[in-house]
């Protein structure tokens, strides 16, 4: 197995008005997360947010520390969410198995030490913030999770947003996660928009058809840029930046945030004449 990690600096909206795409996709976009027997990290600034995949392939990946973590293991100051978006895995946490199926997320609590990857068809989206605390692992499924349902057909954003992490729930420090699914038909996420200058924020996009995209929009309100996503890749949205997007099909993604509150109704409403 491998592990592998690059590094994201955290840019601001004023050298950000000025990049041209390939600067865009260089700094925002993650796009080589799933690789078959390897572990991948990047390693934000963004409340050094750490966002990977885990595709073991029917061998084991160990989550071995990485350099910027600075310490012995990688949970030993830090928590971490593993999202299964491929078929049913299991993780390990210190000898104890949790079968984690598809769709399913597992909340590891800091200072795990033997974090172990298995499964044939299993593929790990991981999240992992600093933490100030030990909270316990805990399971999360779908249906475990608190429901909002948002937008409507005739503006093409109908869809449910499924907290797997909310306060009344799962135990975090920082780590804020959760998936959200469209009725068919429905392409817009996160439109309205809106901006949490407390909070950073990553999406991972899936479930796109091949030759299918997500136009990502991404910047202040009055100066948006956009970025095409392909299928299982991610984006990270500074503080600053509004995080919405339009597919060409139909999607999921899921969204992450850490920062300085859990509060996700803590965000500023971007009204549609302001956008730019
Ligand atoms: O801060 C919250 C995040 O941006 C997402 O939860 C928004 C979202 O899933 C949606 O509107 O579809
Ligand atoms: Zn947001």
């Amino acid at each position: 197995m491998t592990t592998d990690f690059d590094i994201r600096f955290a840019i601001d909206p004023v050298s950000a008005a000025t990049m041209n795409t390939e600067e865009l996709r260089e700094h925002f976009l993650i796009d080589d997360l799933f690789a078959p027997g390897a572990v991948n990290w990047t390693y934000t600034h963004y409340d050094r947010m750490a966002v990977g995949g885990a595709v073991p392939a029917g061998g084991a990946l160990v989550l071995e520390a990485i350099k910027p973590t600075g310490t012995a293991n990688f949970l030993d100051r830090r928590e971490l969410i593993a999202a299964n978006i491929g078929e049913a895995g299991t993780i390990s946490i210190d000898g104890q198995d949790y079968a984690v199926g598809s769709r399913d997320m597992l909340y590891v609590g800091m200072g795990a030490k033997d974090v172990r990857f298995s499964g044939k068809g299993a593929k790990f989206y991981l999240l992992s913030a600093p933490a100030h605390a030990s909270h316990p692992t805990k399971l999360i499924r779908q249906g475990d999770a608190k429901r909002l349902e948002m937008g409507s057909q005739e503006t093409a954003n109908e869809r449910t947003i499924f907290q797997f992490v909310n306060a009344d729930s799962v135990k975090t420090c920082q780590l804020v996660v959760g998936l959200t699914s469209f009725a068919p038909g429905s392409v817009w996420n996160t439109m309205p928009a809106h901006v949490h200058d407390r909070r950073m924020e990553a999406y991972l996009y899936f479930d796109l058809k091949p030759d299918a995209f997500v136009v990502h929009l991404m910047g202040e309100p009055d100066e948006t840029r956009h970025i095409i996503m392909r299928n299982e890749e991610a984006v990270i949205s500074p503080p600053w930046s509004i995080h919405a997007g339009a597919g060409t099909g139909s999607y999921t993604f899921i969204w992450a945030m850490a920062g300085d509150n859990i509060d996700y109704t803590d965000a500023e409403k971007v009204g549609m004449d302001e956008l730019l």
